[in-house]
């Protein structure tokens, strides 16, 4: 029996359907902002597992149009985890470090207070609360900072702007894990798999890339990685202006996810040499 996957386009979707046993649909099959379509899917295919990887991923856009970001980002996934609880089978729910405010230095617990700043982080959370309310088997997996050689993302956003120009602001007080999609689908696939055995290992968990860095610290990383000669300016978040405010600190704990499941923090170096190979932009 198979894992259906919600997303077929997306960076997370594209690399789960690379994986054993994973059918992925999009939204010719089922359109996110239909509840009722996405419910249905499940019970059609009656899947050993569901991984939802489809969102509305558009964290700007989200703030002028949170009735659709919720209605994705929230409601479908309630329905979701409806069906699969009522089929008795597990979901793994992909959450976002922006469910957090982002305040002082300390790496994020699981189980610590959730405060959105933005209607995207806000949509997503209403997901993980919708998810949790189903009562069903369910991982909620927050990660942070995706990236791969697929659909837009900030390294390729950096491979762009850094062959354009000789140098590039990027704020350094935003401090987080970037993660990549590929490592992310490896563990949401894992995880599934362990839920199906093990349901009681049902709860909220933390999956982002190690160590922890700023975002100019990345883009650094980036450049250097890719042999382009672009100086990166340190900036703080006041200095680059969005519709969306970003928490600060994005730093998570992933602590229970390596207790749980046996799944490691990836590090992202290693990740991103891979990503730019494949976009046959290594130096
Ligand atoms: N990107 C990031 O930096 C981060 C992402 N996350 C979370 O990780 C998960 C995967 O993200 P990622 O792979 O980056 O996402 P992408 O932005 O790469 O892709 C989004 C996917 O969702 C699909 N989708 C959007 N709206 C609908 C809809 N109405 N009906 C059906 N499908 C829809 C898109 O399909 P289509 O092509 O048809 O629009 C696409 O397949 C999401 O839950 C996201 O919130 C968490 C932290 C960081
Ligand atoms: C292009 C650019 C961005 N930036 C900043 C803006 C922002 O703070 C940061 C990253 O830019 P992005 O557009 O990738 O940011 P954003 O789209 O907010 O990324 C987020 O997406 C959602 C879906 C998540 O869930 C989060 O984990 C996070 O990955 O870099 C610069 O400082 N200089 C630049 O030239
Ligand atoms: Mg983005």
């Amino acid at each position: 029996m198979a894992i259906l996957v919600f997303g077929e386009t997306g960076q997370v979707a594209r690399e789960l359907a690379v994986l054993p046993d994973t059918l992925c649909i999009g939204r010719d099959a089922a359109d996110l902002r239909d509840a009722a379509s996405c419910a249905a899917a499940i019970r059609l295919h009656k899947p050993a597992a569901v991984i939802n990887a489809a969102a509305y991923t558009a964290v700007d856009a989200a703030e002028t149009d949170e009735a659709q970001a919720t209605l994705v980002n929230g409601t479908a996934p309630g329905a979701m985890a409806q069906a699969c609880a009522a089929l008795g089978i597990p979901m793994v729910q992909i959450s976002t470090d922006y469910v957090f405010a982002g305040h002082g230095e300390t790496p994020w617990q699981p189980d610590d207070a959730t405060t959105p700043l933005g209607a995207y982080g806000r949509s997503k959370l209403a997901g993980e609360m919708a998810v949790r309310d189903a009562g069903g088997a369910h991982a909620i997996l927050r990660t942070s900072w995706v990236v791969s050689a697929h659909g837009a993302n900030f390294v390729k956003t950096m491979l762009r702007l850094g062959a354009e120009r000789d140098s590039l602001n990027v704020v350094a007080d935003q401090i987080g894990g970037p993660t990549a999609a590929a490592d992310i689908a490896a563990a949401c696939h894992r995880i599934a798999l362990q839920l199906i055995d093990a349901p009681d290992k049902t709860g909220t968990y933390h999956f982002s890339g190690a160590p922890d860095c700023s975002w100019a610290d990345f883009a650094r990383a980036i450049f250097d990685e890719a042999g382009l000669n672009c100086a990166v300016h340190d900036i703080p978040s006041s200095d680059y202006p969005t519709p969306a405010k970003r928490p600060l600190n994005s730093r998570m704990d992933c602590g229970t996810t390596h207790k749980t499941f046996g799944i490691e923090r990836p590090q992202w170096q290693a990740s991103l040499t891979q990503i730019l190979k494949d976009l046959g932009a290594s130096k």
